[in-house]
């Protein structure tokens, strides 16, 4: 399959998260574009079989750039398999609270785009304390320590389970493969 990889991050980690998911279907077999969605503008959606967005909640919403290029190729997305990746840290706890909110941000962001993804994951990043200004440092320790976290100054914590990843973006190729690829990419 052609594959489309389009992402936003603020401190990287979705970057690493997408460029996880490209090497996954690379290995097996597919043709992969990763762009960052400021790159990807103006891309002929029509060339590709599928396509991926990732992007991080920051502060209850995921990156504007992201929501503009999902907005601006809705009709296209609407007619070929698609998924959504929303990293944040709020996942990587059981507060059935958090899931909630995180639910209604992903359903927000497609709502207003005017956009159904074929699926929807919910990815852990990282608290990126080497990536900071002075402010987030404040603010994200305080997030950490509510959470029960101890983590050093400069410290990056990553909660991304890549191993899970690795099984989600199996699951889903083989889903979104034309049928007559189905059988090749399955497993
Ligand atoms: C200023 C700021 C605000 C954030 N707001 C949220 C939030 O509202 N909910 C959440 O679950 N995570 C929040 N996060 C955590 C990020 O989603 C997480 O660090 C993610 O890995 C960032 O991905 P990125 O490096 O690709 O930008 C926030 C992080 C920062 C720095």
């Amino acid at each position: 399959m052609r594959i489309l990889i389009t992402y936003a991050t603020t401190e990287g980690q979705t970057r690493k998260i997408a460029r996880f998911c490209a090497d996954q279907l690379i290995s097996r077999g597919h043709s992969v574009e990763l762009l960052r969605v400021e790159d990807a503008g103006d891309i002929e959606l029509a060339v590709f079989d599928t396509v991926l967005l990732a992007g991080s909640v920051h502060i209850g919403k995921l990156q504007e750039p992201l929501a503009r290029f999902a907005e601006t190729h809705a009709q296209a997305l609407n007619g070929m398999p698609t998924m959504l990746i929303v990293v944040s840290l709020a996942i990587a706890g059981d507060d059935p609270n958090d899931r909630e909110e995180l639910d209604r941000i992903a359903a927000a962001f497609a709502a207003e785009a005017g956009w159904t993804p074929g699926q929807v994951e919910h990815v852990a990043g990282a608290f990126k304390f080497s990536e900071y200004d002075f402010f987030r440092t404040l603010a994200m320790r305080w997030i950490a320590w509510q959470k029960g976290e101890e983590i050093k100054a400069h410290e990056d914590r990553e909660y991304t389970d890549w191993a899970g990843l690795a099984a989600v973006i199996t699951k889903w190729q083989a889903a979104a493969a034309p049928l007559p690829e189905r059988a090749k990419t399955a497993g």
